[in-house]
C-alpha cells in the first residue's frame, strides 16, 4: 500500500485489541505507514499469526504484548514495554471491545461490571499511560473506537451501547484536559463492518442485505475501510481537529 501519511512514519502506535477484526487491518495499515507499532490483544494465535504474516512486507515488524485489558495493571505494564521497544509513543489507538448480546432481564452485576471493564474502562487508563510518552514527544493523537450502534436503539446490548456512548464523553473530555499539550483525541463510530467475529456470531446474510440496504454505498464495509479514517485521525493531516466523532458507515445514519 502506498504511504499516504508520511508524518506516522516512525511513529510510535500503540493499539488494544490488534490480534484480529478491525484492529489487525489498523496493525497492518499503521505498519504500511513505516509507523513503529505496539498492539495488545488476548487472541495469541491470531496476534502472532499476524505479526508473522507482515513479517517481510513492512521495515518495522509490529511488536505483540499479550495483555487482558480488564486487568490494568498488566495494561500498564504493555504501555511502559511499548514504548521502551517503540521508542516512545505518540498515537494511541483504544480499539479493543467485546460486542456480546444480553438481555435486560437476566443481566447482574458481576456482567454488567465485566462488561464495562472491557468496552470503557481501558480506554481511560489507555490514555491515562500514554500521556506521559506524548507529553515527552511534544504532542500526539488518540483515536478511540465507538460506534454507530449506540445512536440506533438496539436492544440486545445495553452495557455495551452505553460503554460506546461513553466513549464519546470519555473522548470530549480527554481532548479538553489534553488539548493544551497538543494530544487530540477524537472518535471513529464504524458502522456494520463485516469482520469474521461479526459473520460467525452476528451478521447474516439477511443482515448483511438489509443494513446495505439503508446505507449510502450499496457495499459492505470492511475492517480496511476503517483504516484511512484512524490514520487521518492520526495524522498531523487532522492537526486541527480534536473532541469530534467521525462516522463511518457508508452512509446507514
Ligand atoms: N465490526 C463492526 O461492525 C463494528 C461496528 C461498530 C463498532 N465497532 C467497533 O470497532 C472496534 C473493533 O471491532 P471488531 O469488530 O474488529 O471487534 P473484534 O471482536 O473482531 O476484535 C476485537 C479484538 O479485541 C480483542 N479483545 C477483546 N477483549 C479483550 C481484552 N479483554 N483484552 C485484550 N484484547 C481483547 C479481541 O481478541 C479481538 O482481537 C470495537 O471497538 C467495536 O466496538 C465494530
Amino acid at each position: 500500500m502506498a504511504s499516504r501519511y508520511s508524518d506516522l512514519a516512525g511513529q510510535g502506535v500503540f493499539i488494544t485489541g490488534g490480534g484480529s477484526g478491525i484492529g489487525a487491518a489498523l496493525v497492518a495499515g499503521f505498519a504500511a505507514e513505516d509507523a513503529r507499532v505496539a498492539f495488545v490483544d488476548i487472541a495469541e494465535a491470531e496476534s502472532r499469526a499476524l505479526v508473522s504474516d507482515l513479517d517481510g512486507k513492512v521495515d518495522h515488524l509490529p511488536h505483540f504484548i499479550r495483555a487482558d485489558l480488564r486487568d490494568i495493571a498488566a495494561l500498564r505494564s504493555a504501555i511502559t514495554e511499548a514504548a521502551a521497544v517503540l521508542g516512545g509513543i505518540r498515537v494511541l489507538v483504544n480499539n479493543a471491545a467485546r460486542d456480546d448480546r444480553h438481555d435486560l432481564d437476566t443481566v447482574e452485576p458481576d456482567y454488567w461490571d465485566d462488561n464495562q471493564t472491557v468496552n470503557l474502562r481501558p480506554h481511560f487508563f489507555a490514555a491515562q499511560a500514554v500521556a506521559p510518552f506524548m507529553r515527552q514527544a511534544g504532542g500526539g493523537a488518540i483515536v478511540n473506537f465507538s460506534s454507530i450502534a449506540y445512536l440506533l436503539n438496539m436492544g440486545e446490548f445495553p452495557g455495551y451501547a452505553a460503554a460506546k456512548a461513553g466513549i464519546v464523553g470519555l473522548t470530549k473530555s480527554l481532548a479538553g484536559r489534553l488539548g493544551p499539550e497538543k494530544i487530540r483525541v477524537n472518535a471513529i463510530l464504524p458502522g456494520m463492518v463485516l469482520t469474521e467475529r461479526q459473520k460467525r456470531l452476528w451478521i447474516d446474510e439477511a443482515a448483511i442485505a438489509g443494513g446495505i440496504e439503508r446505507q449510502c454505498l450499496k457495499r459492505s464495509l470492511t475492517a480496511d475501510d476503517m483504516v484511512g479514517p484512524c490514520l487521518f485521525l492520526a495524522s498531523e493531516a487532522s492537526a486541527a481537529i480534536t473532541a469530534q466523532t467521525l462516522i463511518v458507515d457508508g452512509g446507514m445514519l
